[in-house]
């Protein structure tokens, strides 16, 4: 395997631009996940280094060949795609050794790395029955077979499991991370699911509106977010102003206050602040007991609306004109009423500087 770079890569449909000032590399043997929202530009970006969109600019670079230009069957990069793609008509066994076959690869070879990969997916007991038999775990991990056989360069993944089923999908990315770390290919995966992302990459690198806006490990991006977009993608989904004058200190039924370190030079600039439920410790006004300090971001308001989802209640929690979701063991009535404290390193606060510009993140430990 190899390592993959690209080099301020742009990439348009007619005249609209779709990719652009794309920079990244993939280390030999790295997994990196391509994460963002629908229509951000994920899947342009495989077909582009796969050659199946032209490039307008800025350079591709497998190991030490530029590949920018050359026709997909030149640049030995190979996509798994999200439908599979796989024949019909065949066995599993010939589906699997297809793209060996198409590049005249000798029978007696063709059996055998055939027969190695069944071995490495776990389908050796199924090589003769037709891909339309199987379950759609079973056809990924032939997609995927199939694929590593022409042993490529640099393997391509196109939202591998979004047909599956939950629990089967969660059984599928542990096997493809196992095989990937097992095998050591370099590769890229294209996926809408942040958590899946976090599992299985070793770097994510986070697109929105056809540009990388973060590239890190997934604690990285997880914990130090360097946007709103990215936070807010991420899952820190509650978001405040501060200050904002609706929620100044005059109205008792609410307080919202955000104690920074003294370190932190005092500023009158609006902020954005993004947390994420979890994060959020609740206690009833009366007993108060669990706010022991006066640190990090404190809420009062009163309670709105509980669900129960499972391990927790998702409580939402009306403070002046936000409303904040929280995570919460137990359920509680509608207006009580309830302080709230997120510690200060879970908040993620930004300049409140013009949209989609990349934010800095202003520390307040
Ligand atoms: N063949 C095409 N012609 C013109 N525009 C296209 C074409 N394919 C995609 N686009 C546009 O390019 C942008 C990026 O699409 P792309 O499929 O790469 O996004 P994505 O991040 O993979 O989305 P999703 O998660 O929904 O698959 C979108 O605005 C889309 O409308």
């Amino acid at each position: 395997m190899t390592r993959l770079h690209i080099e301020n890569l742009q990439a348009k449909y007619g005249e609209k631009l779709i990719l652009n000032n794309i920079n990244l590399s993939v280390e030999e043997g790295e997994m990196i996940a391509l994460l963002g929202p629908s229509g951000c530009g994920k899947t342009t970006l495989l077909n582009a280094l796969c050659g199946f969109v032209p490039i307008s600019q800025g350079d591709i670079f497998s190991g030490d060949r530029v590949i920018t230009h050359l026709p997909a069957e030149k640049r030995n990069i190979t996509m798994v795609f999200q439908s599979y793609a796989l024949w019909p008509h065949m066995t599993v066994a010939e589906n699997i050794g297809y793209g060996l076959k198409v590049r005249k690869v000798k029978r007696a070879e063709i059996q055998s790395r055939v027969n190695e990969l069944l071995r490495i997916v776990k389908l050796d007991n199924l090589q003769d029955e037709k891909v339309t038999a199987l379950s759609g775990g079973q056809r990924q991990r032939v997609a995927l077979a199939r694929a590593l056989a022409i042993r490529p360069d640099v393997l391509v993944l196109d939202e591998p499991l979004s047909n599956l089923d939950a629990k089967v999908r969660l059984n599928v990315r542990h096997e493809i991370k196992a095989l990937q770390k097992q095998l050591g290919f370099t590769s890229l995966i294209v996926t809408h699911d942040q958590e899946e992302a976090l599992v299985m990459a070793d770097k994510i690198a986070v697109l929105h509106k056809g540009e990388i806006v973060q590239v890190g490990t997934p604690e990285e991006i997880y914990n130090k977010p360097n946007s709103p977009f990215v936070a807010d993608f991420m899952g820190a989904e509650n978001r405040i102003e501060w200050p904002t004058e609706k929620d100044g200190f005059s109205d008792s039924s609410h307080k919202i206050t955000l104690h920074q370190s003294s370190n932190n030079e005092p500023s009158n600039q609006p902020k954005q602040v993004y947390f994420r439920s979890e994060n959020v410790i609740l206690s009833t006004r009366q007993t108060n007991s669990k706010i022991q300090k006066e640190e990090g971001l404190i809420l009062t308001g009163h309670i709105e609306q509980s669900a129960f989802f499972g391990s927790n209640y998702r409580i939402s929690v009306r403070c002046g004109m936000h409303i904040i979701q929280v995570d919460h063991t137990s359920d509680l009535p509608m207006n009580t009423p309830v302080s709230l404290q997120v510690p200060n390193h879970a908040l993620y606060i930004y300049d409140n500087i013009v949209e989609n510009k990349v934010h800095q993140k202003s520390t307040v430990v």
